[in-house]
């Protein structure tokens, strides 16, 4: 149930040969020069350096090391910025000298300045070691696996006064796109100041924090008493909130159970089971809409985007758009392609309908959720009697620096 991403320095020897292959017949053997040290070998071809390390080769263009120097003339290494223009870089610049030394890459340039280069570094951002890693590792998970996993809730207490926690919590929220915290004291303000420990709010046409009833103030039939099918939130916005928090404030009456569905695992079967119809689901832009028009509010927001988005060096996901209500009018491709995409949006369906891929859980007052609204699908079950929920979107961009800003991979 891991990803298929997994983290991975070096490419394999097949396809390091594959990627010499093509650049070979540009190489000019007759004026390569050549330098090791212990098992590492770099060679200056024509266009590129290449670094060896036991038989891996890793191709560097010769105006990226140039762009990437870390010299303190080409890099402020205090505010991690490049000071360096890029634009005055000569695009045909080739290094007259390289030597390793130690485990640092050394190239000396015409006009003699030089940059150094540590062979760690190098080989952590080489394309060829970032094709193969995952840009964040998850747990993708059904039912099962997310129960057998028996992750412990954060507790009030210890969340907002203890580091590791919210460590912790981040980590959970990260491999599995939901996290809880316990204990919450059910107001609307705790419920704040248990989103706040974690990041910023992104305040929306719902306000900054909202709290809502069946009672349709605003017209979407999320303030209803109805069943909502799996979804994510904001399809509409160019780009969705990153971050849904509920918390179920009180409930007197039946239903109104939370449905979550790990939409990434359900992708990641579209993608084994039907290659084609996974690729249609990156490649066709979609449109969904959100538009009200009641006494107190007007809105009309329009979002463009392809249901899943994937990152195109290493095909891993990132984001799914999925919300059937909110999708408006497809009108940007040809009608075979448009019975192709329904054909597809159908297997895509039946992977996140799969009973088997359900969590339901019951949000009872003091339970927050924190859901990654780009990958977890979140429904709700119809229900009856008076239910207030509150809760906020985050700003995902903030969240991942947390998170990051703790050492974790995000
Ligand atoms: C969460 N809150 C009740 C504030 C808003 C609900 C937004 C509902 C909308 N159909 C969507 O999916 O984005
Ligand atoms: O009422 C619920 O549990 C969730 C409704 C919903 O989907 C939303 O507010 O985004
Ligand atoms: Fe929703």
């Amino acid at each position: 149930m891991f990803s298929a991403f997994r983290r991975a320095a070096v490419p394999s020897l097949r396809q390091a040969q594959r990627l010499c292959a093509r650049t070979e017949p540009r190489m000019s053997w007759g004026h390569m020069q050549l330098c090791s040290a212990a098992s590492v070998t770099c060679r200056l071809l024509e266009d590129c350096l290449e670094i060896s390390d036991a038989g891996t080769p890793m191709l560097f263009n010769y105006v990226w090391l140039r762009d990437h120097c870390r010299s303190a003339s080409s890099y402020n290494s205090a505010t991690h910025q490049r000071s360096l223009d890029t634009g005055s870089i000569e695009l045909t610049v080739r290094p007259e000298s390289s030597a390793v030394e130690g485990d640092q890459l050394v190239l000396t340039w015409p006009g003699g300045h030089v940059s150094k280069y540590s062979l760690s570094w190098l080989a952590e951002h080489s394309y060829e070691g970032r094709k193969k890693a995952a840009e964040q590792p998850r747990v993708l998970w059904n039912a099962d696996v997310y129960q057998n996993a028996s992750l412990s809730p954060a507790k009030w207490d210890t969340f907002m006064s203890c580091d590791d926690e919210l460590k912790k919590f981040l980590q959970n929220y990260l491999l599995y796109g939901i996290a809880f915290v316990d204990d919450v004291p059910t107001t609307v303000e705790a419920t704040e100041e248990v989103t706040r420990r974690v990041s910023l709010i992104r305040e929306t046409t719902y306000g900054r924090m909202w709290s809502f009833t069946s009672d349709f103030s605003r017209g979407d039939t999320a303030y209803s008493q109805l069943a909502l099918d799996r979804h994510t939130d904001t399809s509409y916005f160019q780009e969705p909130c990153g971050i849904q928090v509920f918390h179920c404030l009180r409930h007197e009456g039946t239903g109104g159970r939370t449905l979550l569905v790990d939409g990434f695992h359900a992708a990641e079967k579209l993608r084994q089971r039907s290659p084609e119809s996974f690729e249609l689901m990156c490649r066709v832009p979609v449109r969904h809409e959100y538009i009200e028009s009641t006494d107190n509010h007007r809105n009309h927001m329009v979002g463009i985007g392809p249901v899943l988005s994937v990152y195109p060096w290493n095909n891993e996901l990132y984001m799914i758009r999925y919300n059937n209500y909110d999708r408006s009018v497809i009108n940007s491709i040809p009608h075979d392609a448009v019975r192709r995409w329904y054909v597809a949006h159908r297997e895509l369906t039946a992977e996140l309908r799969r009973p088997e891929n359900e969590l339901w859980v019951k949000l009872t007052p003091g339970k927050v959720i924190f859901i990654d609204n780009w990958r977890v699908l979140h429904g709700r079950e119809a229900f009856s009697g008076l239910r207030q929920l509150c809760g906020c979107y985050l700003t995902r961009d903030d969240v991942l620096s947390a998170a990051r800003c703790f050492g974790l991979q995000a």
